[in-house]
């Protein structure tokens, strides 16, 4: 039995789930698992898309890297894809959705341009990873949260920390 969560928070690249995700780990203690980085540094891959510029990215070799990790909760998954990890693992799904003008901004802003940009506009505008999450998991684990200004962010933490601390007391009472 896990005594802290597992969490994943995903959405569409530069909604700001490393945002919410820094402010977690430092509050919570929980630890923040950048998939992207796994991936690269972990070489849990199977070579490098020239064309998507990023890596492909070898599923088994990535569950398998964060299996132990993950078994103890407390972790904070943070990737634009969600339904890789079996639903054992997650006590929490947190989709981060971003206002379309404001996304596109950060996204250019990043230097993105061309068919990427495009993608990943219309990826946030299709709610393809609120799709995605409400295919993989239970409805009711599944939470959607703007992230359009830093207030936003401020009123998510709130929000999470609560949902965290109710988890908290209910696994250590079913644990009693
Ligand atoms: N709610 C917000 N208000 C203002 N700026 C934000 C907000 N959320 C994110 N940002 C800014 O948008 C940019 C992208 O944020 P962040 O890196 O957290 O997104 P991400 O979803 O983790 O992206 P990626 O999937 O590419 O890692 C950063 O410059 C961040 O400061």
């Amino acid at each position: 039995m896990r005594t802290n969560p597992n969490i994943i928070v995903t959405g569409t690249p530069g909604v700001g789930k490393s945002s919410h995700c820094e402010v977690l780990a430092r509050d919570h203690g929980l630890r923040h698992i950048s998939i992207n980085e796994v991936v690269k540094e972990r070489e849990c891959h199977a070579g490098w898309d020239d064309e998507l510029k990023s890596w492909i990215v070898d599923e088994d070799k990535l569950l398998d890297s964060l299996e132990e990790e993950v078994k103890d909760g407390g972790c904070l998954i943070d990737w634009h894809a969600c339904d890789v990890f079996p639903k054992s693992w997650i006590d929490l799904v947190i989709v981060i959705r971003c206002n379309s003008t404001i996304l596109y901004d950060r996204l250019v802003a990043r230097g993105y341009s061309g068919q990427k940009l495009e993608e990943n506009m219309d990826a946030e505008i299709m709610e393809v990873l609120l799709a995605e999450a409400r295919e993989a998991y239970d409805q009711e684990i599944i939470v959607e949260l703007q992230s359009d200004t830093a207030d936003d962010i401020d009123s998510n933490i709130e929000r999470i920390d609560t949902w965290i601390v109710n988890w908290k007391k209910d696994h250590a009472d079913a644990n009693d």
